[in-house]
């Protein structure tokens, strides 16, 4: 009798199904309608592969790489100007046609200015940095951080390279003699890693990392542990696609906590050396950083409209910014004021993004190229006669103008590099404002994301034929006039194009200056050809390194 009541409370088999398929129903109906975007307004598609992740299913599944991903989406939308595909399900428009990527990168910009990037978050202290800011606040920001990477702040930084330069002499001197017949093979990731880990660190923070000079350097570890598969950062990266809310709602910081831990002690340190040291004169980025806070400082004061405690000197803003770190967020209560845009925690996040934009990308560019060097061996031969003829011409010495100007076979190297091997491989934009695309119907609505596959531009046959193929010569003279406006895009474009490129191109002109002067580069047993890349990578890295054999050229 008890089991029969029992029974007669339980829900019958029936309504069990019917709850079951309603439900089922219901998700089908609103992935359907989620799913019927594009095909709705017309606009070509790809079509999706996953009922959860749309169009992403192989890259979080980590079966193919970021890079590779989008550029398959972009081949596989071939003769069409652009086209769609689901993130998860959220609609995207891929970009294709170059001319329709300058109108919106450049001549419609303030229909997109943000990137797709989470909104700045007020929990995370290193986040408020130009990746990541948007709209208004991304523009003060910009304007005022332009000028830290004009032509002179940046020849003042020429001793802080060469100091770096004359660590990797002296590492790659004693390579080359060495007793060990490997001794002279590399892995030229890590080695251009730690070289400009150490760059950054001296131009970024006026700090030595040593990481050439010692294997277990602190920057370099830390630089790893950054780029280094996590799967705090996957989990972080998935949820975030899927339901931001859960991130903001659990403060779910990007950066691991030791991280964080690293750079903001870094900062603290050097603001407080700052203090101590006044007398000596700085020219790195934070130093640039420090200034134009204290600049505002004084604009507010001077305006009345700052009540902080802090007296607006220089001395009066590193203060401040210790105090903020010391007291674990990088914001103090002073600086509270709606006015300051350069609060603490804005400083330390864009002294944390030159770290982190700038070692990587460049890093990996020089990999790149001096492995092409290794496989051309004749292009590397023409490098160096330029070289050491612009040497000539200035007494034996490449100074900042030098290198600037006249080294124009290399500007090429470097920039077929970055075409074969673009380090930012993918672009992107979020709509603030409702868009026509010209001679169409179709609108971009405010929200939805662009994304353009620079790696399937710079492999497109169209733009650059023979795209495997390493042609230098395709930068130079009236080849270089030929490329098509909007399909050559290693640095990006419009007012968000990087803002780091000059610097860039004169640290990568630099050092391959030095090595082509002094070295011959080589393919040794351990030199991959083709590369292998690691699916699981958001910049496109190659798998076990890429080897090479530096060879000492005779005096
Ligand atoms: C070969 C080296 C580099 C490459 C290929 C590269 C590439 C890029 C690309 C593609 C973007 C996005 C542009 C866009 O969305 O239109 C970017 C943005 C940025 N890069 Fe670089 N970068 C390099 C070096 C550097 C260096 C050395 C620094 C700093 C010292 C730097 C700092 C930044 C910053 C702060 C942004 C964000 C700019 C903004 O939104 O206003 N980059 N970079």
């Amino acid at each position: 009798m008890a089991a029969f009541t029992i029974l007669s409370t339980l829900p019958s088999v029936t309504s069990v199904v019917l709850i079951v398929s309603s439900v089922a129903l219901c998700a089908a109906y609103y992935l359907h309608k989620k799913y019927s975007y594009w095909a709705k307004r017309g606009v070509p598609y790809v079509k999706p592969d996953s009922w959860f992740f749309g169009n992403t299913k192989e890259m979080i599944f980590q079966r193919e790489s970021t890079t590779f991903m989008f550029a398959r989406l972009y081949n596989e939308l071939a003769g069409h100007k652009f086209g769609g595909y689901y993130r998860n399900h959220k609609p995207f428009l891929v970009l294709r046609d170059p001319e329709l990527i300058r109108l919106i990168f450049v001549k419609n910009f303030s229909h997109f200015h943000d990137r797709n990037t989470p909104d700045e978050r007020d929990f995370d202290p290193l986040s408020k940095h130009l990746l990541n800011l948007r709209g208004q606040r991304w523009k003060n920001v910009r304007y005022k951080l332009t000028p830290t990477f004009s032509s002179g702040k940046l020849k003042g930084m020429h001793e802080l390279m060469q100091a770096c330069i004359v660590e990797l002499d002296d590492y790659l001197t004693k390579a080359t003699s060495g007793d060990s017949k490997d001794s002279n093979v590399q892995d030229l990731r890590e080695l251009m890693a730690k070289f400009t880990t150490d760059v950054i660190g001296a131009c970024a923070f006026g700090l030595n990392c040593n990481s050439i000079r010692d294997e277990n350097s602190e920057f370099r570890r830390i630089g790893r542990l950054i780029f280094s598969f996590s799967w705090r950062s996957y989990i972080r990266a998935i949820v975030l696609t899927l339901a931001p809310g859960i991130v903001m709602a659990t403060k779910w910081k990007n950066a691991r906590p030791e991280i964080e831990n690293f750079f903001m002690s870094v900062l603290k340190g050097a603001v407080e050396h700052r203090k101590s040291h006044t007398e000596q004169k700085r020219n790195d980025f934070l130093q640039l950083l420090i200034n134009i806070q204290a600049e505002e400082r004084k604009q507010l004061e001077s305006n009345g409209q700052h009540n902080g405690t802090q007296n607006g000197t220089q001395n009066g803003t590193q203060n401040g910014i210790q105090n903020g770190l010391q007291n674990g967020h990088a914001e103090s209560v002073s600086e509270k004021s709606k006015d300051i845009l350069f609060d603490d925690s804005v400083v330390a996040s864009n002294a944390f993004i030159f770290f982190i934009a700038g070692f990587e990308t460049t890093a990996s560019t020089l990999s790149y190229c001096l492995y092409e060097l290794a496989l051309n061996p004749d292009i590397g031969e023409k490098l160096y006669e330029e070289v050491e003829s612009v040497k000539q011409a200035h007494n034996g010495t490449l100074d900042y103008d030098a290198v600037n100007k006249e080294l124009v076979y290399m500007e090429a190297v470097i920039s077929e590099t970055l075409r074969k091997y673009p380090p930012a491989s993918v672009l992107g934009r979020r709509c603030n404002e409702a868009f026509q695309i010209p001679d169409t119907n179709v609108v971009i609505e405010e929200g939805v994301g662009v994304t353009v596959s620079v790696y399937g531009l710079h492999h497109d046959p169209q733009y650059f034929p023979e795209p495997e193929k390493f042609k230098p010569e395709r930068f130079l003279g009236e080849n270089k006039d030929k490329i098509v406006p909007g399909s050559y895009l290693p640095f990006g474009d419009g007012p968000r194009i990087c803002i780091g490129m000059r610097f860039a191109h004169y640290e990568m002109k630099s050092v391959l200056s030095y090595i082509i002067s002094n070295y011959t580069i080589h393919r040794c047993n351990k030199t991959v050809v083709p590369l292998q890349y690691d699916t699981r990578s958001l910049l496109h890295t190659p798998v076990g390194g890429v080897w090479v054999q530096f060879q000492k050229r005779p005096k």
